[in-house]
């Protein structure tokens, strides 16, 4: 901050550089609140509680202790009973999201103003280009750019989709992940036949590429090519509703691609990050690959958490497909609490939503082919509450695991802790006042996504986000959004996070292909 500009902007000293973004000293003062003053709160950090006042400015946590005197200037927000946490990092979103002719409800703005409303105060999307017809990754990553940067209400960072393996691919993967476009982690369908899936081959290659880079690989863990033929054979037998969608998916499915997908990252010799776990097979192949000792992490979703897939036999058509979304919520009514225990177990590492709203009118599209439904769910503003409800108010874990596993892990993962993730001296002022006491009801008619159904209707949550702040900044407080579009700021994320790459050099030495030296 107010150092020499890092970014490829190179401006002078007259210029604040903030992760990149470089403001005039006026547009600097423009963007700054007052001081804040957070008394008599417990701080709740993943590894320590304490009562401490937290006394924020410029968008930085400045001091944190037993008791700071309040000065005039200051907003003093009293948070007695309340908790003082990390704002939510969500490190799994769709926002805007252009995919089967359809573009996903929440944009940047409806879709971060959701985040803020339920304590999240960073998002990492999806940049999806479209490499299959040639995009190139950076021509992907700048539409998004250009998408994300007027609107977001909170800070947010881009993990970028390779859709095919092409001559060019890794080239553009090196430069991609170059701090002036701050990408550190590359995700790969292994679903989605025809748009989006790679194949073994091209999903081995770009995991080759992204250890030779120290990028994370993240998977989207299905067996593409058995779904298709499923679908093929139960449209055939007239199964044609929602029913169809979990019926052409089998848990197996999931479990064998994570496996896969598993052992293609132990032969690439790279660390593995497993998007949406959804079922117990899945969490069992993943724990199986740690106990080799791998390096992979398992991410399950607030839906996974908290519903199961009955919703899919609803005798509602339009009920039935608002749950629609690969992998589909597992068919065991004990999968939710099962996924939580393991979050619980250091066997599964952190939380996200996979956040990606079509509206009913979409939904429908899929009316008589369940195929055509566009798939994915909501989860963005609710996750904090979900987790809380299902995780530390139900008794499984502890407010520190859920610090862990709502931000913390995240911040690790994408190596930007602990300016993120932590209530701690000169991190980043993302910080939520959670009233464990407190209890919502989760509505479509109270949210704020750009949605015309919630996948949570009617669940009573413990834990409720009641002010957010982000980069110092009030954005949620007393039920009302305070945000500014734009005002949030792409945070880059920069390449080998000692937390995934620590041990990579010894692992890589070990790999090392041996030769027999043979006298002729
Ligand atoms: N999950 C889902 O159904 N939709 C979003 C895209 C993806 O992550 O697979
Ligand atoms: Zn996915
Ligand atoms: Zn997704």
């Amino acid at each position: 901050r107010g150092q020499r500009c890092r970014s490829s902007k190179q401006c002078d000293y007259e210029s604040v550089c903030d992760y990149g973004y470089c403001y005039t000293i006026d547009e600097m003062f423009e963007n700054m609140s007052p001081p804040l003053l957070i008394k008599n709160g417990t701080v709740v950090n993943e590894d320590s509680m304490f009562k401490a006042d937290v006394l924020v400015s410029n968008g930085i946590i400045q001091e944190i202790s037993s008791s700071i005197i309040a000065l005039p200037e200051m907003e003093v927000i009293d948070a007695t009973d309340r908790f003082v946490i990390p704002g939510g990092i969500d490190p799994h979103t769709h926002m805007q999201m252009p995919y089967m002719g359809e573009v996903t409800k929440d944009d940047f703005l409806k879709g971060t103003e959701a985040a803020v409303a339920g304590g999240t105060t960073m998002i990492i999307d999806f940049c999806c280009p479209d490499h299959r017809n040639g995009e190139s990754l950076t021509d992907g990553y700048k539409k998004w750019r250009g998408w994300a940067d007027p609107k977001v209400c909170c800070d947010y960072s881009l993990s970028v989709a390779i859709t095919m393996w092409r001559p060019e691919t890794a080239e553009q993967m090196a430069i991609i992940t170059s701090p002036e476009y701050g990408v550190n982690s590359f995700k790969f369908y292994m679903a989605y036949e025809g748009t989006l899936m790679v194949h073994d081959d091209e999903l081995y290659r770009g995991m080759q590429e992204c250890a030779k880079l120290r990028a994370l690989a993240r998977v989207h863990a299905e067996n593409g090519k058995v779904i298709k033929e499923r679908e093929i054979d139960l449209l055939k037998q007239g199964v044609t509703g929602p029913e169809g969608h979990t019926q052409s998916r089998p848990e197996e499915i999931e479990a064998e691609a994570t496996n896969r997908a598993c052992v293609l990252a132990s032969q690439a010799n790279c660390p593995l990050y497993v998007v949406h776990v959804m079922t117990r097979g899945a969490a069992a192949a993943i724990a199986h690959h740690r106990a080799q000792g791998a390096i992979v992490f398992g991410e399950p979703i607030a839906a996974g958490l908290a519903l199961d897939g009955s919703h899919y036999y609803d005798d509602d058509w339009l009920h039935a497909a608002r749950y629609v979304m690969s992998p589909p919520l597992s068919r065991d009514p004990t999968t939710p609490e099962l996924l939580m225990k393991l979050l619980a177990a250091g066997e599964l590492h952190l939380t996200g939503t996979d956040n990606c709203t079509y509206d009913c009118r979409q939904k429908s599209l899929g009316k008589g082919n369940f195929t055509k439904i566009p798939n994915g769910i909501n989860g963005v503003e609710d996750r904090m509450s979900v987790v809380w409800e299902k995780g530390v108010h139900s008794g499984i874990i502890d407010p520190m695991r859920y610090v862990s596993i709502t931000s913390a892990t995240a911040a690790k993962i994408f190596n930007i802790y602990p300016k993120k993730g932590r209530i701690a001296v000169g991190s980043d002022a993302d910080i939520v006042v959670f009233n464990p006491n407190a209890y919502r009801t989760i509505s479509k008619n109270t949210h704020h996504h750009n949605l015309d159904f919630n996948i949570f209707e009617g669940i009573k949550c413990h834990g409720v986000a009641e002010i957010t702040i982000s980069r110092g900044r009030i954005v949620w407080a007393n039920g009302k959004l305070q945000t500014v579009p734009g005002s949030g700021k792409f945070v880059p994320l920069s390449i080998n996070s000692p937390f995934v790459f620590a041990s990579h050099e010894k692992r890589e030495e070990k790999k090392k292909p041996k030769i027999v030296e043979r006298l002729e």
